[in-house]
């Protein structure tokens, strides 16, 4: 039995949760560096709130300056089984405009500046990852949009770029011809990791623009994302109200085996194993080590 608690992690325009009740700010050290700001801890009714909005307040860092390890790694110290990200995306497709929120289940991750794990060196660990997102807590996100009339979808693709800028007319035409649904800048390598620290993890992405494929919308551009952010950032909030409206006390076991990740995923040799590296994975892979 795990008491449940429910992380949110804001994207952009998304750096407060004005509702939060018994708010506390916290500076949770963390050996992988630095998190992108202090969590904040709160209750909504009777849910364990943490948030931490991804590029700070004040949107400092960019997408690959984002310390995503370190803030996996607080979010997991803090006890956060069930982990909501939220993320402004363009979208592929003509029926998820912007203003949808796309609940999306698979990634492709184009990222290549970025560390995209916890282990390595001394601590090998291979996580299954065909299913990212946890179908429950999806299943639970997806009825609280429901409720709170939020228009969305449940299912899709999102890529997940370096950035930081947009893609050029031809990649957005050949993102589009794969079938794939969205494009973002922050999903990679954040959904591996929290798969690495056993938190079950689901994908709020909300539809800003149509990338630069649509003619008659008009290539992206930051005003563009800007204007549908702010009325998004309000819905976002409202969904994650809604949400822990009714959430459960007890952390539901995840079916795809995102709260047991690590469970056979470590292959090195338990004599082999650097105590440097361990020790840094005391929060993420206390469980099994
Ligand atoms: C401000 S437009 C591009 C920026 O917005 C998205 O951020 P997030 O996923 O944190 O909402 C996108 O990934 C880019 O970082
Ligand atoms: N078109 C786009 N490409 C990448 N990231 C985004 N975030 C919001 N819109 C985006």
């Amino acid at each position: 039995m795990t008491k449940a608690v429910l992380g949110i992690i804001g994207g952009s325009g998304i750096y407060d949760l004005p509702g939060l009740e018994a708010v506390e700010e916290i500076k949770v050290a963390s050996p992988w560096g630095e998190p992108s700001d202090l969590v904040r801890r709160g209750r909504l009714g009777a849910t364990d709130i943490v948030f931490l909005p991804r590029h700070g307040r004040g949107h400092v860092l960019g997408p690959s300056d984002i310390n995503y390890r370190a803030n996996i790694d607080v979010l997991k110290r803090m006890g956060v089984t069930d982990l909501v990200s939220l993320s402004a995306v363009g979208s592929f497709k003509g029926d998820l405009p912007p203003g949808t929120f796309v609940l999306a289940d698979q990634f492709i991750d184009r990222t290549f500046k970025r560390e995209p794990s916890f282990f390595g060196a001394g601590c090998v660990a291979h996580v299954a990852f065909s299913h990212p997102v946890a179908p429950l807590l999806q299943k639970r996100v997806a009825a609280a949009a429901a409720a709170a009339g939020i228009g969305h979808a449940v299912g899709g693709t999102s890529v997940c770029m370096e950035g930081p800028a947009f893609s050029t007319l031809a990649e957005s035409l050949f993102h589009k011809a794969q079938g794939w649904d969205l494009i973002g800048m922050t999903s990679m390598p954040e959904a591996k990791l929290a798969r690495e620290a056993e938190i079950a993890y689901c994908f709020v992405g909300m539809v800003t623009d149509f990338d630069a494929w649509h003619e008659e919308a008009g290539p992206v551009d930051v005003a563009l994302v800007m204007h549908h952010l702010n009325a998004n950032a309000d819905k976002g909030r409202r969904l994650v109200a809604r949400l822990a409206r009714d959430f459960p006390a007890e952390h539901e076991p995840c079916p795809v085996g995102s709260d047991r990740a690590l469970e056979f995923a470590i292959v090195t040799a338990k004599e082999q194993r650097d105590p440097a590296l361990l020790a840094k994975l005391d929060a993420v892979a206390g469980r099994v080590l």
